[in-house]
């Protein structure tokens, strides 16, 4: 190996990779001047090395490892471990920030306290958790949640569940319904959108947003009649999904709003720096009549299908990253203190007047 060359050590799972086409990336990494090698996290990692950016999707892992799996934990144990013996690593993303992903309630409380943005929100929220139904009612009168509400399962990802359960979300209609959210669960309030999802897909300080379908709207006469829906996420907004869920008449269609460019600026700029990475998705609907932005669901490090040149990118964004860390190095050298982005949040990148984001 070339002593002067950059190595990119990364770990994603295979069925990502192949999605990924990580042939092309290895290409693009190498016209660059990086060697991408793959980590066996299994090993050892300083005899691996030596690596100057970790990319990871360990979401997964991460929650095998809160979960108690010994195996997971001994990985995400390792891989800390090497991260904290070379600060000058750099992680796409702080295994950290990406945790605050896990549990759906957390995001949302992040997100509300956090975006501050007058024409964005997230749908109001609550944690359900007791098996009575009395005591929930209670919960979401207070939270101000109101049917119809979805029932979505408080872990965000690490679904290694053959039958894919963990996919699986309520519309719950009214308190009949009740019965069936599953527990835990992050009940929030249903936001009619004339069935069209937004997906922001960020990468740095880039982004592309592709349409994707979604739920149809629902109506007060819908709660007195409807029974509860119990659905599989995955069958909803992938692109091609064709949901029975997904029909809307065509006065409904004919209402669709042509989304603010800017709006999504906002919320990108806002989402990297309150949640501190790199690659990260955002789901967003826009609310009919108010035409507020709803996000609705953040992931780390998505599918990023239709993002065009996202290899470009992400090498772009790891040249940048390291041309950031080399100048805060040597200013910290001449001020005396050292400053690391995965220590802070606002890390990594420039402050929001000089940040100047890009849609592709
Ligand atoms: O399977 P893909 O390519 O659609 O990507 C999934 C994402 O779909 P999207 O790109 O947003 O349409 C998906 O996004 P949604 O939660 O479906 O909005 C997740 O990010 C999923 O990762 P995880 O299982 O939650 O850790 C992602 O799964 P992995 O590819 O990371 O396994
Ligand atoms: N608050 C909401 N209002 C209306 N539709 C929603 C809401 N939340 C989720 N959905 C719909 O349910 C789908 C799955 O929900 P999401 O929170 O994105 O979960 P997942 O992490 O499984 O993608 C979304 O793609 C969207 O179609
Ligand atoms: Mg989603
Ligand atoms: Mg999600």
């Amino acid at each position: 190996m070339d002593n002067n060359q950059r190595v990119i050590g990364y770990w994603i799972s295979e069925k990502k990779k192949q999605k990924f086409n990580w042939e092309d990336f290895q290409n693009v990494c190498a016209k660059n001047g990086f060697e991408l090698k793959m980590i066996n996290v299994n090993a050892n990692l300083e005899s691996q090395g030596p690596f100057h950016v970790f990319l990871h999707k360990l979401t997964d892992t991460l929650a095998l490892a809160e979960s108690g799996d010994q195996n997971a934990r001994a990985i995400i144990t390792r891989i800390q471990g090497y991260i904290r013996k070379h600060p000058e690593l750099i992680v796409i993303d702080p295994l950290e920030n990406v945790r605050n992903l896990r549990n759906r309630h957390k995001s949302y409380e992040i997100i509300h306290n956090g975006i501050q943005l007058k024409d964005v929100f997230t749908p109001n929220f609550v944690e359900l958790k007791s098996k009575y139904v009395s005591e929930n009612l209670t919960l979401l009168i207070t939270n101000n949640v109101k049917f119809p509400f979805l029932c979505k399962r408080l872990v965000a990802h690490g679904c290694s569940d053959a039958h894919k359960k963990c996919f699986q979300m309520m519309v719950i209609f009214n308190e009949k319904g009740l019965k069936d959210c599953q527990l835990p669960c992050v009940a929030q309030n249903f936001v009619n959108h004339n069935a069209i999802l937004y997906k922001v897909f960020i990468v740095g300080e880039k982004f592309h947003v592709v349409e994707r379908p979604s739920l149809k709207n629902f109506y007060q006469k819908d709660c007195e009649s409807l029974n509860t829906i119990f659905f599989n996420s995955q069958d909803i907004s992938k692109s091609g999904s064709n949901s029975k869920w997904s029909v809307i008449s065509d006065e409904e269609a004919a209402l669709r709003v042509k989304p603010n460019f800017k709006t999504f600026e906002k919320i990108v700029k806002r989402i990297t720096k309150i949640f501190g990475l790199v690659l990260v998705g955002v789901d967003v609907v826009i609310e009919n009549h108010t035409e507020r932005y709803a996000i609705i669901d953040i992931n780390a490090f998505p599918g990023y299908d239709g993002y065009p040149h996202f290899f470009d990118h992400l090498v772009n964004t790891i040249e940048k990253l390291m041309a950031d860390q080399k100048s805060s190095k040597q200013n910290s050298r001449s001020a005396g203190i050292k400053k690391w982005p995965s220590d802070d949040l606002d890390s990594g990148f420039e402050s929001d007047e000089k940040k100047k984001q890009s849609m592709t």
